[in-house]
């Protein structure tokens, strides 16, 4: 699995303070990630305890964490509501009076497109993070998945917005890394982003862009995991 910075305490009790907002009953969107797996486990737990829940799995790796951890599985077209969806982050505005409090940047695992569509649908989407994601502003590279054909024409699109693209190799297969959805990705860097809604506007707007890993004005709060304790952000 992927492990971006941040320790494993820290992730862990961001990921267990998440799942303790699961009630019985729920359907549940399953992020992708070392951070949502805790939470995932948890859940795991709490369904081995007696608690029913429907999970709503965001990639290939999430499905599998959750088979492992025995919760029961569901699809976005077979429920009526997403109670609440957990997912991580690779960036999150971190400050108040910034344009794009609480936005983030995901898809360091390249699951950006199903997460925003499970965490969109959610009644809750609740972030899980460690300070090492902590931002004033969003500047890492914003993951872009591109339909095959068009990735040289969405570089081209993604130059003219002045972002600098860069077609995310694999690491154990040579060649790009290729999506659960069959796709490729472009890391686009644009340095620190100071309207992360204008950017998201532009990016949506060129064909051949399936969804790019800006997030912005969805989550409803973010658990910070610390080395002892939890940080709530609430937006
Ligand atoms: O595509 C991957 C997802 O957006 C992850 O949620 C994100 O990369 C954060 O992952 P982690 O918790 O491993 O840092």
């Amino acid at each position: 699995m992927k492990t971006a910075g941040g320790t494993d305490a820290a992730k862990r009790r961001a990921g267990e303070r998440a799942a303790e907002e699961v009630d019985n009953g729920d359907v549940v969107g399953l992020g992708t990630g070392s951070t949502t797996a805790y939470a995932i486990d948890a859940i795991g737990e709490a369904v081995s305890d007696g608690l029913e829940v429907q999970g709503i799995p965001t990639s290939f790796q999430s499905r599998q964490r959750a088979l492992e951890a025995s919760i029961p599985l569901t699809d976005l077209d077979a429920v009526e509501t997403v109670d609440l969806a957990i997912d991580g982050a690779d960036q999150v505005v971190d400050d108040p009076d910034a344009s794009g409090y609480g936005a983030l940047i995901k898809g360091g695992g390249a699951a950006h497109t199903r997460e925003k569509l499970v965490d969109a649908a959610a009644e809750r989407f609740v972030v899980v993070a460690d300070p090492s994601k902590l931002a004033d502003r969003l500047e890492r590279s914003v993951p872009v998945e591109v339909i095959p054909d068009a990735h040289t024409v969405v570089a081209d699109r993604v130059q003219d917005l002045g972002g600098e693209p860069t077609l995310r190799d694999a690491e154990h297969k040579d060649g790009p890394i290729v999506t659960d959805n069959g796709n490729l990705v472009l890391d686009c860097a644009f340095g620190p982003i100071s309207d992360p809604n204008e950017l998201a506007t532009q990016l949506s707007r060129i064909p051949g862009v399936l969804e790019h890993g800006l997030f912005v004005d969805c989550a409803d709060v973010t658990y910070v995991g610390l080395e002892e304790g939890v940080e709530t952000r609430v937006y």
